[in-house]
């Protein structure tokens, strides 16, 4: 195939269009600059297409369902199962088909300009695009290139496991049947998510993890989701890994756990983590290593062992850096960086104190993140031990969200718990988890505590209405006492 070969200059280059890409480049047009985007399949990335969006387009119609469910009257006017199929066609809408057209339309609104194809970093402020005609594009930047190209699933090398031809986030998100049978590996929030979308489908679900199920939260939030997938039919083999895995001639795969167990399925999903789409970048020509996470200091400017890179022209931004593997933790730390980007090509400083205008502050005091399972799990900032293991003096406070007026009439037999970690020194929350059902609003408030660093006397001020499940506060401040 013959190749041609284009050149275009501009002030930034991103290279990955997915959520955090296009908010870098639209702040940086913002602040004046201009900005080409480089993407190798669909304008949106895995967000739009086969993570958040899709996934929790699967979540919704059985979560509604539930709802109605929860209460006898509302319970009695619904009758039948889910028809996947109507749930499919809703998310199909969703996924816009798994078509970009109305994202690429974003874009040229916004004045940045789109190329497509492969984006590799070929030298100081340089990237070639390979288009799948083989066709090249040499683009230069005058102050930054960025990099946005998020991660993809991780396979583990579990025997067998790839020949199994094992469903990975992509086929989960995207599927237009519901396999009688789907054993999951991994119990983090894919693995979880995923398994209560299935159930609610019609699937019997297995669900597989070396760990504790959603290790990444309070143990008390898990251990309720845990028990809630139990009763909808799901079989959770925990702390447990798969030591094998086999598809047979007739379609069915089977898993042997490490205890002996085994198990028979349709399909496997692994969801087991995530890797950094850094393979086939060109990090070696600046020393370093394709495919690894790209370590980033507080300007989100990439560093090695030795500090920054070449004068700091080259950034990272989403989940690339490992920061915090969430769309809008990816689209906070773009806007901080188109923002300083431009602000340095102004010959500005700059300002990266604590909360600072570009400093992304929050990916480590205050990620947020709502877990869509059945009950929701809400959590920000610290756990009880992660504050702990940062040397905070903490403060554990504990409430029965099924005492509360609000969630007591919002579903019979409402279960739910939520807890409050606090800086005993400085008399702050420095972080929140709750697990119920219906409870992803909450999140909010408890975020805005946090990032505000309201002292907890004045949090007292904040008065919840009645009778609503925010009263969930009002009943943790008299749980931790007025005089603490
Ligand atoms: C099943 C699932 C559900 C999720 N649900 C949620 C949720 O509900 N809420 C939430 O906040 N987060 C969720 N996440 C996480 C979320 O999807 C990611 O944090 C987010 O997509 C990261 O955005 P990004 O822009 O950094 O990367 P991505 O969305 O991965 O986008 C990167 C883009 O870069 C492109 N690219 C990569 N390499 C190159 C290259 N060399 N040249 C050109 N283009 C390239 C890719 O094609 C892609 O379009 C979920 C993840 C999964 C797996
Ligand atoms: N609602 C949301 O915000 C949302 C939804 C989905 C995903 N995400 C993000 O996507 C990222 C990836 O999620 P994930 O669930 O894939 O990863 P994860 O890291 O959250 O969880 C991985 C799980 O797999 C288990 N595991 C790993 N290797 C295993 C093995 N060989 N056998 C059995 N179990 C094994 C781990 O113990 C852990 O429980 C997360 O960082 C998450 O924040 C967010």
């Amino acid at each position: 195939m013959t190749s041609t070969s284009q050149d275009l200059t501009v002030d930034v280059i991103i290279i990955g269009a997915g959520p955090t890409g296009e908010n870098v480049a639209d702040r940086a047009v913002q602040g004046g600059l201009t900005a080409a985007i480089v993407e190798r399949e669909l304008v949106g990335g895995e967000c739009s297409y086969w993570a958040c969006m899709p996934t929790k387009a699967l979540l919704r119609d059985a979560a509604a369902l539930r709802a109605a469910r929860a209460l006898p009257a509302a319970g009695q006017a619904v009758t039948g199962t889910l028809e996947a199929a109507a749930v499919f066609a809703r998310r199909d809408e969703f996924t816009s088909h798994w078509k970009d057209a109305g994202q690429v339309e974003w874009l040229t609104g916004a004045g940045i300009t789109l190329i497509r194809g492969h984006g590799r970093i070929t030298g100081t402020r340089t990237v070639t695009v390979t288009a799948s005609d083989g066709t090249t594009t040499d683009l230069e930047a005058r102050h930054a290139v960025v990099v946005a190209t998020g991660s993809a699933a991780l396979i583990p090398p579990i025997p067998g496991l790839e020949e199994a031809r094992p469903w990975t986030n992509r086929e989960a998100a995207g599927a237009q049947s519901v396999p009688e049978r789907l054993a999951i590996i991994g119990g983090g929030v894919v693995g979880a998510e995923m398994a209560t979308a299935y159930s609610a489908l019609g699937s019997q679900v297995t669900l597989i993890s070396r760990t504790r199920l959603l290790p990444s939260v309070e143990k008390f939030a898990g251990e309720q989701v845990a028990e809630a997938l139990r009763t909808y039919g799901v079989t959770l083999h925990l702390d447990l890994g798969a030591d094998e895995v086999r598809r047979d001639d007739s379609g069915e795969v089977h898993l042997t756990l490490s205890d002996g167990t085994e198990v028979t399925a349709d399909e496997v999903l692994v969801a087991t983590g995530r890797v950094p789409s850094t393979k086939d970048l060109g990090l070696e020509q600046v020393g370093l290593e394709p495919g690894s996470w790209l370590k980033v200091d507080d300007a989100l400017a990439v560093i090695d062992d030795n500090g920054q890179l070449e004068a700091g022209w080259l950034y990272a931004a989403g989940d690339v850096n490992h920061r915090a593997l969430l769309t809008h933790h990816g689209k906070y730390q773009a806007r901080a960086l188109g923002d300083l980007i431009a602000a340095k090509a102004r010959g500005e400083e700059p300002d990266l104190s604590v909360w600072g205008r570009h400093a992304a502050t929050a990916d480590e005091r205050a990620t947020t993140q709502v877990i869509f399972t059945d009950p929701e799990v809400v959590a920000v900032g610290h756990s009880a031990e992660s504050a702990e293991a940062a040397g905070i003096e903490v403060g554990v406070v504990d409430y029965d969200l099924g005492s509360v007026a609000g969630a007591s009439l919002h579903a019979d037999g409402y279960h739910g718990q939520a807890r409050m970690v606090i800086d005993e020194q400085r008399k702050v929350l420095v972080g929140f988890t709750a697990v119920g059902p219906d409870i992803s609003e909450l999140l909010h408030a408890a975020t805005i505590a946090i990032v505000g660093e309201v002292p907890l006397d004045r949090l007292w001020h904040a008065v919840p209405a009645y009778p609503t499940i925010s009263e969930i506060w009002l009943r943790l401040l008299e749980t931790a006492g007025r005089d603490r």
